[in-house]
């Protein structure tokens, strides 16, 4: 059982899909958050990330883990915990020029089709190309959507406690980072033509999780 949830950034993949894969008694894999290891790293070793060819020679040496359990997934980078690091707006806006750099991809693939194979009762893995690159027979593709405005208010809501950042602001941040993501030649950001597109705009995440069960239900009852 593979589920293969892709979308743009804030339409609600990882709160989804880990609620998912703990309702089905699945693991889950955060794709995001291995892109961004490979960017904290690049960041902590001096490489120059707009240089696609540095960031290609160093795209190997990294050593990227991640923990599969829904109720805790985490990413280590050399053996050290990387899951708050990765979070950091540095590591956001560096993200997509290091996502693009094909040695990147192609070494973040293996390890992601090599966790979905050794996924004991299936796995829910998150991204941007699963379904049309990563894992194209997943028994159920997904592709998220939510307006810009909506994905905007919801990352804003994450920033109680700390420094205000404008609706405005966080808007353009998300357009930008997606036009990015849509726009690189390496397997871009983009909807497989077999999966189905929901839109949670006006969605609560308890009616996205249920709606994504249902699909996944229908799909293996044939
Ligand atoms: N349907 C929903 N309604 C309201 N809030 C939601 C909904 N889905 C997710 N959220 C909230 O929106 C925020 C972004 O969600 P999440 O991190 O799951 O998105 P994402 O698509 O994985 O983003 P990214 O690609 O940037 O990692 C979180 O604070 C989450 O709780
Ligand atoms: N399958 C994937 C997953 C992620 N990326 C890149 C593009 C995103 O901007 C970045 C961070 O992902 P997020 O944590 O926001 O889900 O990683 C990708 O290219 N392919």
């Amino acid at each position: 059982m593979i589920v293969a949830i892709d979308g743009p950034s804030g339409t609600g993949k990882s709160s989804t899909s880990k609620a998912v894969a703990a309702k089905l008694g699945l693991s889950y894999l955060d794709t995001g958050a291995q892109y961004r290891a490979m960017t904290w790293w690049m960041l902590s070793n001096g490489i120059d990330v707009d240089d696609a060819s540095a960031v290609a020679m160093a795209a190997d040496k990294p050593v990227i883990v991640s923990g599969t359990d829904p109720g805790a997934p985490t990413v280590t980078v050399d053996g050290v915990d990387a899951t708050g690091p990765i979070r950091t707006q540095a590591v956001t806006a560096a993200v997509s020029a290091v996502s693009a750099v094909p040695e990147v991809r192609a070494r973040l693939v293996r390890l992601q089709r090599a966790a979905a194979a050794s996924a004991p009762e299936g796995i829910v893995v998150e991204g941007r190309d699963i379904g049309t690159t990563v894992l194209p027979d997943a028994t159920v593709k997904i592709f998220l959507t939510a307006s810009p405005e909506a994905r905007a208010a919801r990352r804003n809501g994450e920033l109680k406690g700390m420094e205000a950042t404008s609706l405005q602001a966080t808007r353009e941040a998300l357009v930008k980072r997606d036009a990015a993501d849509s726009g690189r030649a390496a397997s871009p950001l983009a909807k497989a033509d077999d999966a189905v597109e929901v839109d949670t705009t006006e969605l609560t995440l308890e009616q996205v999780v249920e709606c994504v069960v249902t699909l996944v239900e229908e799909r293996t009852s044939r």
